[in-house]
């Protein structure tokens, strides 16, 4: 399956270049998609850590949206770090008109720790915009605080993944087991069959961006119009492969590598 796709990334800056839209467009482009982005907050961030955020104003946000849908095809939509309620409202509107592919990473903390999203946009998160996600992709305590359960095997993955479908209402939910201990195994819940996703744990501290950089792989594939569990089978080979070839850089948690996996290996190959 070869066509010309693009996809719309909706999410904070990481000027370091490994999480946020940055890494989300640097991703759509190593898979051959073309990349657009609307960018909700500007994020002072690099692999220690964030040291400043500036959120733009959501009229703002709404332009940027109508600059993008009322002049390009879109195919697949992801969002990211949307840190207050304002914002998610005026997403939620879009998401609703468009009613297209939408990868919902529901982005709290970073890996450093510093939290996205201010406290109250959660109940909203998980209330209003969860329930028109084609897929959710939360890691583990972002499917906790999602599902109100505590996550701690196999067993506990799965019957999140069914809460997030069945009582939230996303059309189906991949919940990721990176910070489990273990094999880098993830749960897809359809709707009606789980499918596991699993990698052997790669001993890497460049884990800055995996999750941003994983659901917009998911994001590029669908939109080139590949069901959602070769879909997510395809993005999984790309995040393992990201991580085991990514360059040591940064005085933190490094980035994944967006860039030259093809070229490097032949670990990802299917777009
Ligand atoms: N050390 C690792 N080796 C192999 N795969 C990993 C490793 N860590 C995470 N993964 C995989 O990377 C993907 C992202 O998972 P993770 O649970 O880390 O998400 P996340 O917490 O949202 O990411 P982030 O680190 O960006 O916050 C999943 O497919 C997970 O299984
Ligand atoms: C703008 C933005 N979005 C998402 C993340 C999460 O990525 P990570 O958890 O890997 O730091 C981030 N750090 N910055």
């Amino acid at each position: 399956m070869s066509k010309l796709s693009s996809a719309l990334t909706i999410a904070g800056t990481d000027p370091s270049g490994g999480a946020g839209i940055q890494a989300d467009l640097k991703t759509f482009q190593e898979l051959k998609t073309y990349g657009m982005s609307v960018i909700t907050s500007v994020v002072a961030q690099n692999t220690t850590g964030v040291q400043n955020v500036q959120h733009l104003p959501v009229e703002f946000i709404e332009e940027q949206l109508q600059s993008v849908v009322s002049d390009m095809p879109v195919h697949a939509f992801k969002t990211g770090m949307i840190a207050t309620k304002d914002m998610m409202q005026v997403i939620r509107k879009q998401m609703i008109e468009q009613n297209l592919p939408y990868v919902m990473d529901p982005v709290m903390v970073a890996t450093s720790g510093d939290v996205l999203i201010v406290e109250e946009a959660r109940g909203y998160l998980r209330d209003q915009l969860v329930p028109l996600a084609t897929i959710v992709t939360p890691n583990i305590p972002e499917a906790e605080f999602l599902t109100g359960l505590e996550i701690q095997n196999f067993d506990d993955m799965k019957r999140a993944a069914k809460v997030i479908v069945h009582d939230l209402g996303a059309t189906s939910a991949l919940i990721k087991g990176g910070h489990l201990e273990g094999d880098a195994t993830d749960w897809l819940y359809d709707g009606n069959d789980f499918h596991t996703f699993a990698a052997d744990r790669i001993d890497t501290t460049s884990t800055h961006g995996t999750g941003c950089t994983y659901s917009a792989a998911i994001t590029a594939y669908l939109g080139k119009g590949y069901e959602l569990v070769e879909a997510v089978g395809l993005a999984k080979k790309f995040i393992t492969a990201a991580l085991k070839h990514a360059y040591q850089i940064g005085h933190g948690n490094g980035p994944t590598n967006h860039w030259g996996i093809r070229e490097e290996t032949n670990e990802v190959k299917n777009y």
